[in-house]
């Protein structure tokens, strides 16, 4: 296996030239880095984001090694606290090179500081990139992984999956340096069964001709990598064929766990299985095989027994596979689940409420928590003044994204962009008043925090122009004692706390008051156990799992039943163990079929979700919208396992 890291390693790309396949993004960061060049661009770092294996950080360190650059990296295994990225990072960033070139500053799996140990590790990257003077580049596999702050920093930049004829060369070369006699049909079966990712791809030729001085197809069956399924074709079989050895065979070679397969499944029966007469009953059948798989793998997820997923799987595959009554010919164009895009911007909802309790927490010397609970509403009425929202802004560091979601507002109005570029200008003028001095963050001295209060002063109604307005003045708030910069919003600040705001602070809930907040999408539901008869399949060590379930053990078979298709009929046909480890840093996801399943039975948003600009061929593209996406950790790891 050692051995298997050392020819990915080796045959790394030195140059930009060398990177194989994503040329538009690869030229994308050049025109971006060239920029530095000569000045400052508007976007100080970029974010290379796409699968596993497609060269991203081989990329970053081409580009600085074609423009001469020192290389600062962060990556996974530091420890990445907002601590060790300021002091790291962001002294590299605030400093010239001794001889006047540029450092790159690559921050490696930027999408894997999370959690609240390294929330303000997020923050940190944004201040950081915010004021450097050095070009930063984030590498991550999931784009939703950053906060919204830090996209809107970013220059998007989208690697795709490389395609197997590109990789066939890189392939032949690697072959011809090692010596290797290589077939065509063996190279182009490692090629297409990498999946686009040219490290695994690298890896299996090294698998496979350890030991060998010539490779043939033959000689890749035993020591390749198992192809992996596509899931359009996956879909394509579990919907079409009636065949539900082919099915699970098809099912089984995907990188998917079951948990996902679901939502899949759930999303495209609707559409595949609708008939021109109205006739839902197919539907209706199918979705009943899915409400059960998914007591199963309710079940898994509450036992961490992982052997349920077999008959999950079992029914949401066969089941689906059997509950046509008739076929269903012509192309449909099968979609990833609405849920996951769902979850997606209700993740980025969150962080970006968690930002702004964060900036409000820390002038109130509050946690971000209870900032969360008890001083957003109170920052977003004040916001309905339009001075105070200006002084606010500034004062936070609002970003504008921020400003509209604290306002309440879905979009940016007029006013709220005039506010913010008030906010902004203010905001240059505070630093060329302190000399270069940083703004906010200035530490308070521990201790004379809750004192700090008292500079707001009390100045709710003032007389302006004739006309009683709820201006806010900030005599000297941004030089108060300890360096603490406080808001003066013309409010007074009570010395104790309110009624309302004692109960608001016994109030445990997450919800938060503004508008338009996430709303919860996940509720609970209830399924009735079905009706099943034989238990040839279940093993007894199962059995008391599935009784306990409430499914009567034969709901399996029961398929078989149904179809004479159906071609498992015994447990040799079944999933072998599964690893339980390879699951374990799953993230917590609901796993029951949520209301959005049967719904979906209706309605589903077919809008394409992503606006490419971009090089079809590989991919590769620069981000402008959303794109659905899954919330679960990259880390996941998704077997279908039997
Ligand atoms: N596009 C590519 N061109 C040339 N080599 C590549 C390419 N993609 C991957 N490789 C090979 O795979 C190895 C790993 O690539 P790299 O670390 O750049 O991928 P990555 O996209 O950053 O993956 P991860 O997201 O897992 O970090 C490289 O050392 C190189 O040998």
């Amino acid at each position: 296996m050692t051995l298997a890291i050392e020819w990915a390693e080796k045959y790394r790309p030195q140059t930009l030239k060398e990177i194989v396949g994503n040329k538009k993004a690869v030229q994308y960061l050049r025109t971006w880095a060239e920029k530095w060049l000569s000045g400052i661009p508007d976007r100080r770092a970029v974010v290379l984001h796409g699968p596993a294996g497609v060269g991203k950080t081989s990329t970053a360190h081409a580009l600085a090694r074609d423009l001469d650059w020192e290389v600062i990296e962060l990556n996974a295994s530091d420890q990445r606290t907002a601590g060790v990225i300021e002091r790291v990072a962001g002294s590299a960033a605030s400093m010239n090179t001794f001889f006047g070139g540029k450092r790159l500053i690559i921050l490696d799996e930027a999408d894997n500081i999370h959690g609240t140990a390294d929330r303000g590790g997020m923050r940190a990257i944004a201040g950081i990139i915010k004021n450097t003077l050095q070009p930063i580049v984030l590498i991550a596999n999931d784009i939703y992984g950053l906060t919204p702050t830090i996209r809107n920093l970013c220059l998007e930049i989208k690697f795709g999956s490389v395609q197997s004829r590109s990789m066939v060369p890189a392939l032949k070369k690697v072959c011809e340096s090692e010596d290797i006699l290589c077939s065509p049909d063996a190279i182009q079966q490692i090629a297409e069964g990498a999946g686009g990712d040219l490290r695994s791809a690298i890896n299996d030729l090294q698998a496979a001709a350890t030991g060998r001085k010539t490779l043939e197809v033959e000689d890749l069956s035993t020591s390749g990598r198992d192809v992996k399924e596509n899931i359009f074709k996956a879909m394509q079989r579990i919907f079409k064929s009636t065949d539900c050895k082919k099915a699970l065979e098809a099912a089984r070679g995907l990188d998917e766990s079951p948990e996902d397969l679901v939502h899949w499944i759930d999303e495209n029966l609707p559409f595949q299985y609708a008939s021109k007469d109205g006739n839902l009953e197919d539907i209706k059948t199918g979705f009943g095989y899915l409400s059960k798989a998914d007591l199963y793998l309710g079940r898994v997820k509450k036992r961490q027994n992982y052997r349920m997923w077999r008959y999950a799987s079992m029914l949401m595959v066969c089941g689906t596979s059997v509950s046509k009554t008739r076929p269903y010919p012509g192309f449909i164009k099968y979609q990833p689940p609405s849920l996951w895009k769902k979850m997606g911007q209700i993740r980025s909802k969150r962080d970006l409420r968690d930002n702004i309790a964060s900036k409000v927490g820390e002038h109130n010397f509050e946690s971000m928590r209870y900032s969360r609970n008890n001083l957003l509403e109170l920052y977003s009425r004040m916001l309905k003044n339009e001075e105070s929202a200006i002084e606010i802004t500034a004062g936070l560091g609002l970003e504008l994204e921020e400003l509209i979601y604290l306002s309440g507002s879905t979009k940016a109005s007029k006013k709220l962009q005039k506010i913010y570029e008030r906010a902004q200008e203010l905001l240059l003028e505070g630093n060329e008043e302190s000399d270069g001095a940083e703004f906010f963050r200035t530490p308070a001295p521990p201790g004379n925090s809750k004192e700090d209060l008292s500079v707001f002063s009390v100045n709710n109604s003032v007389e302006k122009d004739g006309k009683h307005s709820e201006r806010l003045e900030v005599p000297n708030s941004r030089t108060s004692q300890g360096g603490q910069k406080t808001l003066n919003f013309g409010f007074d600040i009570p010395p104790e706390i309110s009624p309302e705001t004692k109960n608001s602070e016994n109030n445990t809930s997450d919800t938060i008051k503004p508008g338009n907040l996430a709303p919860d999408i996940l509720a609970p539901v209830t399924l009735t156990p079905d009706s099943f008869t034989s238990d040839t399949l279940i093993p007894e060590q199962d059995q008391a799992e599935i009784d306990d379930i409430g499914i009567k053990s034969d709901s399996l078979t029961s398929i078989s039943l149904e179809h004479d298709s159906l071609k498992v009929k015994n447990s040799s046909s079944l999933p072998g163990p599964v690893e339980k480890e390879a699951f374990s840093d799953s993230e917590p996801i609901e796993n029951s079929i949520s209301p959005e399943l049967s719904r979906s039975v209706k309605s589903v948003n077919r809008e394409p979700a992503i606006k490419k600009v971009s090089d079809n061929s590989e991919k590769s593209e620069v981000k402008v919208s959303e794109t659905p996406k899954k919330v679960e950790s990259k880390t996941q790891k998704t077997l279908f396992d039997f």
